[in-house]
């Protein structure tokens, strides 16, 4: 991961400073007139009119800023109790119950293909051990419907162990008499690993009695499982109601200060790409962007919606029909909001969705039929590079094209090398989830970005400005709740 940097000691420090910041930058006055008057669409369109373009966008922006900042107060009042509040005169001796998220992809010989999520996990367990803790550590695997074996979590046990280096201990249940005798039998600064979570079906659906049985291995709680915080479950949600103090570990604060630190008070201008095939999926993502942001590069298999809603031929271009309208709004919510919604100008076409398929490059208005759009073409990186050029951070999520296959990646890895070469240059970069991060790591410039998700649909909620139930149920930076 590249930003490991050191754990900061409670979330709230970096809410109160975003909160400062945003607060300064709504108070300051305007070049003419003042904030209000401002914020209301007709002055941006007079500063249009008037030619003063910078003058547009900069009161645009400062209207995002007002309504960021008030945002940011809202998200100050959400500043949990951080792993790092606690001391070891809290920990020594304790069992302490963290949920990771260690759902990380294994190959058909259950091997490790990518352990981002394992190391991304292991400063929190390193904090709690170090301090004499005993560690009973949680996660899911996959989807699986009840117990399955290849969902294991045996695999994961000697990278994890080599990652701490000692030897991690493996539970083959989550709760009962079995894994009590194991957590009885952990010296402090053990860790245990327990079995998937998800082979209970209580643990979606979040049912008490398990969240009581799973809690009542423990002392307190952790949780440092990004990746799974939107999912109200019995491991990330219901066991907060049994355990006190529960806290956030430092993968979570992290991922937290970054991703609502970037829309809440992001250095301008703040551009956000978004990508990938479904419109559907990223609608809230996108209408919520529209009042933070600057600049938005659209890409990937959505931009043809937007084309046809516009009119154009998209060939057998991929198009959800019952999105049109909605894409004609977004389209008009952008021009409203004085936010510079850019769609690609040409695109790469197959005539078969195929890695050996026949490709061209075309302008977006001359796609023929019969023809698909796979990747956004040679001047829409040209214009896309020119408008980040101009930003000073800039959040991505979902790729510009079909990058699996070989032919279709070269928009997505122009892109990941442009934010690269940003990164470098100062700016903020930070990568959500997903597609998107494989295509950082394919092109090994994962390590140069400010900051990469290790929650695709966990980051995409906290972008909607949703609030994460497994966050919203840990304590109070400040004040402590009362348990049941
Ligand atoms: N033009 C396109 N046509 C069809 N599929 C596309 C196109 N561009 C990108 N995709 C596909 O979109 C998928 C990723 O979409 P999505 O799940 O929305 O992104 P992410 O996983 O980054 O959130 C990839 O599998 C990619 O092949
Ligand atoms: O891989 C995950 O989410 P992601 O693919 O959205 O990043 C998390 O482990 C959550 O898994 P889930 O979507 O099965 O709840």
């Amino acid at each position: 991961m590249a930003s490991a940097a050191a754990p900061p000691t409670s979330l709230s420090l970096a809410a109160r400073a975003a909160t400062r910041a945003a607060a300064a930058a709504a108070a300051t006055p305007l070049r003419r007139g003042g904030l209000a008057a401002a914020c209301q669409p007709a002055a941006r369109s007079l500063a249009f009119a008037a030619g003063d373009a910078r003058l547009a966008v900069h009161v645009a922006s400062r209207c995002r800023q007002a309504s960021s900042a008030r945002g940011t107060r809202a998200m100050a009042t959400m500043a949990k109790k951080s792993v790092g509040d606690l001391t070891e005169a809290d920990l020594e001796g304790k069992r302490v119950l963290v949920r990771a998220d260690l759902n990380v992809p294994l190959d058909e010989n259950q091997n490790i293909t990518d352990d981002t999520r394992i190391r991304a996990a292991i400063p929190t367990i390193q904090y709690l051990t170090g301090k004499g803790a005993k560690v009973i550590l949680s996660s899911h695997l996959g989807r699986p419907k009840g117990v399955t074996p290849k969902f294991s979590l045996s695999p994961l046990v000697p990278r994890l162990s080599e990652l701490l280096g000692i030897q991690v201990q493996k539970a083959d249940d989550v709760i009962g008499p079995e894994v009590e005798k194991l957590v009885s039998a952990l010296p402090n600064g053990g860790v245990l690993l327990l079995e998937n979570v998800r082979f209970y079906k209580e643990e979606e659906k979040n049912d008490p009695e398990f969240a009581q049985k799973l809690a009542s291995l423990a002392d307190l709680y952790v949780n440092d499982a990004f990746g799974t915080a939107h999912r109200a479950h019995a491991s990330t949600e219901g066991v907060t109601k049994f355990l006190e103090p529960s806290v956030a570990g430092f993968l979570l604060q992290k991922e937290l200060d970054y991703l609502v630190g970037a829309v809440s008070s992001p250095k301008r201008p703040f551009a956000a790409i978004v990508g990938g095939s479904k419109v559907s999926s990223k609608i809230g993502v996108i209408e919520s962007l529209l009042e933070k942001c600057d600049i938005l590069l659209l890409g990937g298999g959505m931009i043809f919606t937007f084309y046809k809603a516009q009119g154009l031929s998209v060939g057998a271009s991929l198009v959800e029909e019952d999105k049109l309208e909605l894409a004609t709004s977004l389209l008009a919510k952008a021009k409203e909001k004085g936010v510079s919604l850019m769609l690609p100008t040409d695109v790469v076409i197959a005539d078969k969705f195929a890695p050996d398929a026949n490709s061209q490059t075309v302008p977006a208005s001359a796609i023929p039929d019969g023809w698909m759009g796979l990747d956004i073409g040679p001047d829409s990186v040209a214009s896309f590079n020119a408008a980040l050029d101009t930003t000073q951070t800039v959040i991505w999520n979902g790729p510009m094209g079909v990058f699996e296959f070989d032919k279709f990646a070269v928009g997505t890895e122009a892109v990941a090398k442009k934010l690269a070469e940003l990164s470098g240059k100062g700016v903020t970069t930070i990568i959500g989830g997903g597609d998107s991060v494989a295509a950082v790591e394919k092109v090994g410039v994962a390590d140069v970005m400010s900051h990469i998700s290790t929650g695709g649909g966990a980051s995409l909620e906290l972008l909607e400005g949703k609030e994460l139930p497994g966050v919203v149920a840990l304590d109070e930076a400040v004040v402590t709740r009362s348990k049941l």
